[in-house]
């Protein structure tokens, strides 16, 4: 199977996380636009969707399925997102797609997080994938001079803007050993918005793409 057929049978398999007459918190990528398009197979029986990306709000109206501002619905059942690398311990490394700061807000408010993933995307050690950092825009050089003290190589992602109006920072060169303490200094430096290490909120199920089928860890 091709790595999208991998993604393709993760974004189906989700569903049957998903709760009838449900909000379902929805992620951002390629992966999830395959749990999208499941999802849209079953919109009569959920109440709609909280997005993560302007990108993913597009298709679930697309797909006539109804889009809630997260700040109308009081609780998540259960958030469905992808990731760009995932250790055994289920933390991840996101914002491959810019979308980091929202899915970890929508992941935050989700009693359950379901990540998918193909079978590539796991790793012993976090950081061959470069670590995105949103930052505020002014803040960018100074962030990046303090990511530089923290071991990493930060690189602008030149002609990127944030759905939240933010630039992205993609820190090279990380080996990331201890991805919750990571997390807290990231998130401390002044004028980062959300460093793209889900270790704090990691995931709860992992269901990964494989070659012999759909693999589920939790
Ligand atoms: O974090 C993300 C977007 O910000 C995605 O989950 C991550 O980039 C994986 O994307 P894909 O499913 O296309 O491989």
């Amino acid at each position: 199977m091709t790595q999208d057929e991998l993604k393709k049978a993760v974004g189906w398999a989700a569903l049957k996380y998903v709760e009838p007459d449900s909000i379902v918190g929805v992620g951002t990528g390629s992966t999830v636009n395959h749990f999208i398009d499941a999802l849209a197979t079953i919109k009569a029986n959920i109440e709609g969707a909280v997005s993560s990306s302007e990108a993913s709000a597009a298709r679930l109206k697309a797909a006539g399925i109804p889009v809630f501002d997260l700040n109308a619905v009081d609780s998540l059942s259960v958030y469905v997102d992808g990731a760009d690398e995932i250790n055994h311990h289920n933390e991840m490394i996101k914002g491959g797609g810019a979308a980091l700061t929202r899915e970890k807000i929508v992941a935050a408010v989700a009693k359950k997080f379901v990540c998918i993933v193909d079978e590539s995307k796991q790793v012993d050690i976090l950081g061959a994938f470069p670590l995105p950092v949103e930052v505020i825009p002014m803040a960018r050089s100074y962030v990046a001079r303090e990511l530089v003290k923290l071991g990493g190589d930060p690189v602008y992602r030149e002609g990127v803007i944030t759905d939240n109006g933010n630039v992205i920072l993609d820190v090279y060169n990380l080996k990331i050993l201890d991805p919750k303490t990571l997390e807290k200094q990231i998130n401390n430096i002044v004028g980062v918005v959300t460093v793209g290490l889900f270790a704090a909120r990691g995931a709860d199920t992992v269901l990964v793409g494989t070659q012999n089928g759909v693999v589920t860890k939790s």
